[in-house]
């Protein structure tokens, strides 16, 4: 039988603050405008999906909220260490790969951080891979590596960057499926930045569209998981979202469910 997995923040009292919290963040590069005063919350333990078209901001908010560039206005604060995950792995070619998880650490002797990032190649499935190059490893094993290496420091938020689009559909299935475990055994919070608006619906407790520099939608879905994109509460949300991004789909692109919930 599938595993129930519910957001563990639903346990915790609602006066626990934010691991995220932004406050009226601007970033421009020249004229261009990408983040105005934008706000935005995630909670403890929260999965929060950030979606919007190419150019919206996405990437600019994580690497703000990674440390990795600075606001012209505003405030950006993270509770907790943070890890990025990105759409390409990033392995380190010339480390093996539990020398690559193990470089996510930065305290204990080198047999601990062995020993940990061992543990952590265990648990999305990569035993076997510990101490081979990183260039011998399938795409959907390179992104595994890469994501143990982002929990391996037990981080209080994970940042996604668009780590599954390069995979393939049933690679990808399988890393929404791992991501749900992980997220559910270290209780990081998560932002996950994906175009694709399915893999919003099946992972997040929340699915945030940014538009113009600011959250033009918020949605929450409190929907058990595992989730099945026919269940017609998906459906009628994928239509709310594609509306959001401005996406009309052309009947033949729908399913006939989808129509239904639309019309
Ligand atoms: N370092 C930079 N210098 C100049 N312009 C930049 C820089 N970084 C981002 N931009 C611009 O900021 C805008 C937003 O970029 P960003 O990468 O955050 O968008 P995104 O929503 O992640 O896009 P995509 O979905 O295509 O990855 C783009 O117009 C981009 O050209």
């Amino acid at each position: 039988m599938a595993t129930r997995l519910n957001a563990p923040h639903a346990l915790r009292a609602p006066t626990v603050p934010p691991t995220v919290q932004v406050r009226g963040l601007r970033r421009a590069f020249g004229d261009t405008v990408v983040l105005d005063d934008l706000d935005l919350d995630v909670a403890p333990g929260e999965l929060v999906a950030l979606l919007g078209r190419s150019g919206s901001g996405k990437s600019t908010l994580l690497r703000l909220l990674a440390g990795l560039d600075a606001p012209d206005a505003g405030t950006a604060e993270v509770d907790g260490v943070t890890s990025v995950a990105f759409q390409e792995p990033r392995l380190l070619p010339w480390r093996r790969v539990a020398q690559n998880v193990a470089l996510g650490l930065r305290t204990g002797s080198r047999r601990e951080r062995d020993e940990r990032a061992r543990q952590l190649l265990g648990e999305v499935g990569l035993t076997e891979k510990a101490d081979v190059w990183p260039v011998t490893l399938s795409g959907g094993q390179a992104q595994r590596a890469s994501l143990a290496r982002a929990l391996v420091s037990e981080p209080g938020l994970l940042l996604l960057d668009e780590p599954f689009s390069a995979l393939d559909a049933l690679t990808r299935i399988e890393m929404h499926d791992l991501l749900l475990r992980v997220w559910a055994r270290h209780r990081a919070s998560v932002l996950l930045v994906t175009h694709d608006v399915d893999e919003a619906l099946l992972l997040a407790d929340r699915v945030i569209v940014l538009d113009q520099g600011r959250v033009a939608h918020s949605l929450r879905l409190d929907l058990p998981r595992p989730r099945a994109l026919h269940d017609p509460r998906l459906v009628a949300h994928r239509a709310t979202l594609l509306d959001q991004l401005g996406v009309r789909p052309s009947s033949a692109t729908l399913t006939s469910t989808a129509q239904e919930a639309i019309s």
